[in-house]
């Protein structure tokens, strides 16, 4: 078992629900990115996602696409990121999760940024942009390390989608729970309920709902029915705005017990 599968499986087993904050590296400049990694844990993190600037972001909605481009324009590559991540290496102690599209990683060479994230000890992989029928061309280069390639499902994915995805999953499922880009929501559909109980009926890994969670009630109401919770455009802009009392607040929800009547 890979270590962010194992670390949220104690978060869990601990009575209390995962929590894995999303922040754009670079934005505010690199050279903060390891007090912010710092912060995110000492607020209890149960893993960090770091996503990586990208030009063309298409998952992402207005405040994350906004943190893009202020990296982007302060010149952040991914090749920036990981030598600035190398060069604290150890001092996290939180698995870290790189968040960045497919092109980047072939700009790099992907047996050179799956060597990269060895050394750094990256936990695991998102990449919104490879689909499963695509993934060997990462996945066979990880077999044997502990980066564990953690796969998307969607609101629209069919059962049979998540049967295959849930067979190969690594990690956790990243349950997204809107049809659309991140951001945050007022409302979640009434099918989502129905959707995560199926999908962690068929996955055996644990399963992380996320998209459009940005407050307490939320982390609450969408903690109960998986095993945890992944916040991005609110942490992305309480920390551009420096509001870091948003950030305790959203993450002591899922260290309080959160009823599980949902998914029982
Ligand atoms: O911002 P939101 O709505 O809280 O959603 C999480 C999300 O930001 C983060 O996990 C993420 C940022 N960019 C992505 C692209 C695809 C999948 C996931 C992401």
């Amino acid at each position: 078992m890979k270590t962010v599968e194992k670390r949220i499986r104690e978060c869990v087993a601990k009575g209390n629900k995962a929590f894995i904050p999303y922040m754009m590296a670079g934005d505010g400049g690199l050279d903060s990115l390891k007090d912010k990694l710092l912060f995110l844990e000492e607020c209890g993190a149960t893993a960090i996602e770091i996503g990586i600037p990208f030009s063309d972001p298409v998952a992402d909605g207005e405040v994350i696409q906004r943190a893009g481009e202020r990296a982007l324009a302060d010149g952040v590559t991914l090749r920036k990121v990981l030598d600035e991540l190398v060069r604290f290496k150890g001092e996290v102690s939180v698995p870290l999760i790189i968040m960045t599209y497919l092109n980047p990683i072939l700009a790099y060479g992907i047996n050179s940024f799956i060597e990269r994230c060895e050394k750094i000890g990256i936990g695991g992989l998102i990449i919104p942009d490879l689909p499963l029928e695509e993934d060997g061309l990462l996945r066979n280069g990880l077999e044997g390390t502990d980066i564990a390639l953690i796969p998307l499902v969607s609101l629209t994915s069919s059962l049979e989608r998540i049967v295959n995805i849930a067979k190969q999953a690594e990690g956790f499922i990243y349950a997204v729970t809107v049809n659309g880009i991140t951001g945050v929501r007022n409302e979640f559909e009434d099918k989502l309920s129905a959707h995560l109980k199926r999908v962690k009926e068929e996955s055996s890994v644990p399963v992380l709902a996320g998209f459009g969670i940005s407050t307490s009630q939320q982390v609450e109401q969408l903690g109960a029915q998986a095993d945890g919770v992944i916040v991005g455009s609110a942490i992305v802009d309480a920390l551009h705005r420096d509001d870091l009392e948003v950030i305790r607040g959203l993450m002591r929800t899922c260290t309080m017990e959160i009823n599980n009547s949902a998914t029982s």
